[in-house]
């Protein structure tokens, strides 16, 4: 099952700079594990927000829960899930 998945970061101010940093590495090393099991299949920053559109290809919607939920920069965010259907004029299948 595909979801387009939106997240919007905001780090508290008064978060050491040097825990955000700790965090942010913690993400990445995560977000590219998924994405080199193929289950994070994209990533795109949001030109001018520190924000991202991924889409995710998982079993259901309590996976994509915990993997969302697992997300170091979890507590930082706001997330919001669309799950995607094939469209009937696309030319190729997921
Ligand atoms: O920077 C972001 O958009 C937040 C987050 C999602 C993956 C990652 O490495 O960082």
């Amino acid at each position: 099952m595909l979801y387009l998945v939106r997240m919007d970061v905001n780090i508290p101010h008064d978060l050491p700079a040097e825990q955000a940093q700790e965090i942010k590495a913690r993400e990445k090393a995560y977000s590219q594990d998924l994405q080199r099991d193929g289950r994070w299949q994209h990533i795109w920053r949001v030109a001018g927000e520190y924000a991202n559109y991924s889409v995710f290809d998982v079993e259901s919607n309590d996976e994509l829960h915990g993997l969302l939920q697992a997300l170091p920069l979890f507590p930082y965010m706001k997330i919001s899930v669309t799950p995607l259907a094939q469209h009937p004029s696309a030319i190729a299948q997921n």
